[in-house]
């Protein structure tokens, strides 16, 4: 069932409820799948409950995070900077975009954590590439259920046609445990506010740890510990608090899925706000294809009424894209399918 949760109700200036759909695993199948659909169409976003991820799977890889975020930060760069992948501090990507935060950015393929666990935990690398293997192939499970639902409710004749793309022995899918340290309030002696131009500083109260962003891949599930600070943007712009919880995860549509349902369903806008006394930690699993994977709109959902809106492009090409932006840019609009209209227009003003 859908459920708005309602610690995350929250009202607008024109009381207007809005809460973040619950979907039960344990419910009927094709109630399920309606359920996946809708939540996706009107939010892009859902929270999962009895998703079957072992307990212990999920506190193993916390307990790996909290140890490796206690180190000392020379510690912690032995890891490797990332470029992308290995350890990351408040530089978020290549083009100068910054948080709050300390991250691990990992690639799912075995053979790369078992090599990137020597330098994260050197003193015991196969438990560390043990649990980050079994929370991977749980998590991936996870996805490639939803994306059956999500196959099924969305008609499309072969479900197995979202979740096959992640089941590929070279998707480029990631893992990546971020760790936001608490950022004290700003007393109001040192209130400078000449100091909030190009910071990371949004009020008295907050700083950015991770900026506005959609994330490029198919599908993340997102987990955190019990602290706060995501914030999802509804389609009409409206911030609203995720609550945190531990046990459960949240899904989130990716671009590349807006691309593959023709825009059915809507990537979403998130960012993170830092807490002022408690370290927030989340680990986010991005579902990706492999990078020779050609994504356009599923068949069925391309119809002469509702015609392609995205040409066709390898998960290189936009990759490659999402790298040479900053992290809030809407990196999907090089890849539309000009209107008509357009090119006519474009097609005068080069004759005038
Ligand atoms: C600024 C950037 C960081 C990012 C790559 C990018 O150039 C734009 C997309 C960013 C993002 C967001 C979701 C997770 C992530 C790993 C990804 O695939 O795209 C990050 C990239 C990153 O942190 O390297
Ligand atoms: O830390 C979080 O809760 C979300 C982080 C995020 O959006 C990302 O890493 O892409
Ligand atoms: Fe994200």
């Amino acid at each position: 069932m859908v459920v708005p949760s309602p610690t995350s109700m929250i009202r607008t200036k024109k009381t207007k409820a809005v809460g973040i759909p619950t979907i039960d695993l344990s419910a009927e199948r094709s109630l399920l799948s309606e359920l996946v659909v809708k939540a996706c169409e009107e939010y892009g976003f859902f929270k999962v409950v009895n998703h079957n991820v072992p307990k212990e799977v999920i506190s193993r890889l916390d307990e790996e995070g909290i140890e490796f975020f206690s180190k000392n930060s020379s510690e912690k760069c032995q890891a490797g900077t990332s470029t992308p992948f290995g350890y990351g501090c408040k530089n978020i990507g290549p083009n100068g975009d910054k948080g709050e935060l300390e991250y691990l950015l990992l690639h799912s393929n075995p053979v790369s954590i078992s090599e990137r666990s020597k330098t994260i935990a050197k003193d015991h690398p196969i438990k560390f590439s043990c649990i980050v293997n079994d929370y991977i192939k749980a998590v991936k499970e996870l996805t490639c259920e939803i994306l059956e639902l999500a196959a099924e409710g969305l008609w499309v004749p072969d479900k197995s046609s979202l979740s096959k793309i992640i089941k590929d022995e070279h998707s480029d899918s990631l893992l990546r445990i971020n760790h936001y340290p608490p950022v004290k309030k700003l007393g109001n002696e040192n209130w400078d506010p000449s100091k909030l131009h190009n910071s990371n500083i949004i009020n008295s109260n907050n700083t950015i740890g991770f900026g506005e962003h959609s994330d490029p891949q198919i599908l993340t599930i997102l987990r955190s510990n019990n602290v706060g600070g995501l914030q999802i943007s509804t389609h009409h712009g409206l911030w609203i608090p995720v609550p945190p919880d531990p046990n459960e995860f949240y899904v989130m549509v990716g671009d590349a899925l807006q691309v593959l349902t023709n825009g059915r369903f809507v990537s979403v806008r998130h960012r993170v706000l830092t807490n002022t006394t408690k370290p927030r930690m989340s680990m986010m699993y991005f579902a990706a294809p492999p990078l020779n994977w050609l994504i356009s709109p599923l068949s069925k959902m391309v119809t002469i009424h509702s015609p392609s809106l995205y040409r066709p492009f390898t998960w290189a090409q936009y990759k490659q894209a999402a790298y040479a932006l900053r992290l809030g840019d809407t990196r999907l609009d090089q890849f539309k399918v000009q209107k008509q209209e357009d090119s006519n227009n474009e097609h005068d003003s080069h004759s005038l």
